[in-house]
């Protein structure tokens, strides 16, 4: 459905924009329908720049970003557009700044009537709304009507999926949609996806924190300074961790029964080893670049993809 074929994203940066940056080198993945696939890393690590080239709020610099076949920064006309993000939206980090606090949260629904829905009769269009609210667990009669103010962050948050939904969703990007939401509503977003995606929505999970991420992914890529460093199923990436990166960062998730001192110990005493990538032979160098583990699990080198730093 959607592909990421090596991607690359390079910033014009400096007073006068003459220096780069580069943000995503060579990024490859996809994202089914029914699937979930997390992105993972610190930040900087170009999760949300991909996430942006997705919903082409960010230009590719070289590579491609296809859904279903058709390479989407090449959208040129207006009803190409359209057609695309009736299929796919993005969710972000903070839900207070997609609504205008002067007007009510009915408006952001309203937004999409005139573009989707024009000559949908009043009563036809609050079916739909309603339909909509519930499908996320809301009751319509508590949330439209006020003011963003009035709702919490995760009723906001379900508000915005829930607007997503009434389109003919088919990806859904969701870029840091739990960091700002209470413990106990972060576990209802993240069973909503659940939800979701068991009824054949493909999400695209940008996430840097590791422990709540892997709730609901079936695939985990991680990042590192732009670079994918290990890719593979949840289950596999976390039970079988192959890049250094990839265990410091589950180490650094606390744990009731060790102490950081046991787990700084543990780490410390594994050694580096010869950087997989540069040590494979050239034929089973994968773009990335990236080695092949096992089936679905890759691993790559968090260097600059030169063998000078990994
Ligand atoms: N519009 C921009 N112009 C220039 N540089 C940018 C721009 N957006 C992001 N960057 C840079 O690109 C790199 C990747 O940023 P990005 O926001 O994608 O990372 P991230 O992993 O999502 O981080 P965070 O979790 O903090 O949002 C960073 O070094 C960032 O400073």
């Amino acid at each position: 459905m959607l592909k990421l074929d090596r991607v690359h994203k390079v910033y014009r940066v400096g007073t006068f924009g003459t220096d780069r940056l580069t943000a995503v080198s060579d990024v490859g993945f996809e994202v089914h329908p029914g699937r979930v696939v997390s992105l993972i890393g610190e930040s900087g690590s170009g999760k949300s720049t991909i996430g942006r080239m997705v919903l082409r709020l960010a230009s590719v610099t070289s590579g491609s970003i296809t859904f279903a076949g058709n390479d989407v920064s090449q959208l040129r006309r207006h009803r190409h557009r359209k057609d695309y993000y009736r299929h796919v939206q993005g969710v972000f980090q903070d839900p207070f700044s997609s609504f205008n606090p002067i007007f009510k949260v009915d408006r952001v629904f309203e937004m999409l009537r005139s573009e989707y829905f024009p000559g949908t009769t009043d009563p036809e269009w609050r079916r739909r709304m309603g339909e909509s609210i519930r499908t996320v667990t809301l009751d319509p009669g508590e949330v439209l009507g006020k003011f963003p103010h009035q709702l919490s962050g995760g009723q906001l948050q379900r508000l915005l999926i829930a607007r997503a939904l009434m389109l003919d969703l088919r990806l859904l990007v969701a870029d840091e949609i739990i960091s700002m939401l209470d413990a106990s509503t972060r576990i209802d977003v993240l069973n909503l996806l659940g939800d979701l995606r068991a009824r054949g929505l493909g999400v695209l999970f940008v996430t840097h924190d590791l422990a709540l991420g892997t709730y609901v992914s079936d695939t985990s890529v991680i990042l590192r300074s732009g670079r994918i460093v290990e890719m593979g199923p949840t289950g596999h990436v976390f039970a079988k961790p192959q890049h250094p990166y990839t265990r410091s960062l589950l180490a650094s998730v606390p744990q009731l029964h060790r102490s950081w001192a046991e787990v700084d110990a543990e780490l410390s005493a594994e050694p580096d080893g010869p950087c997989p990538v540069h040590t494979a032979a050239d034929t089973e160098v994968l773009p990335g670049p990236l080695v092949r583990i096992d089936d679905d699990h890759f691993v790559g080198c968090s260097g600059d993809g030169t063998g000078t730093r990994c």
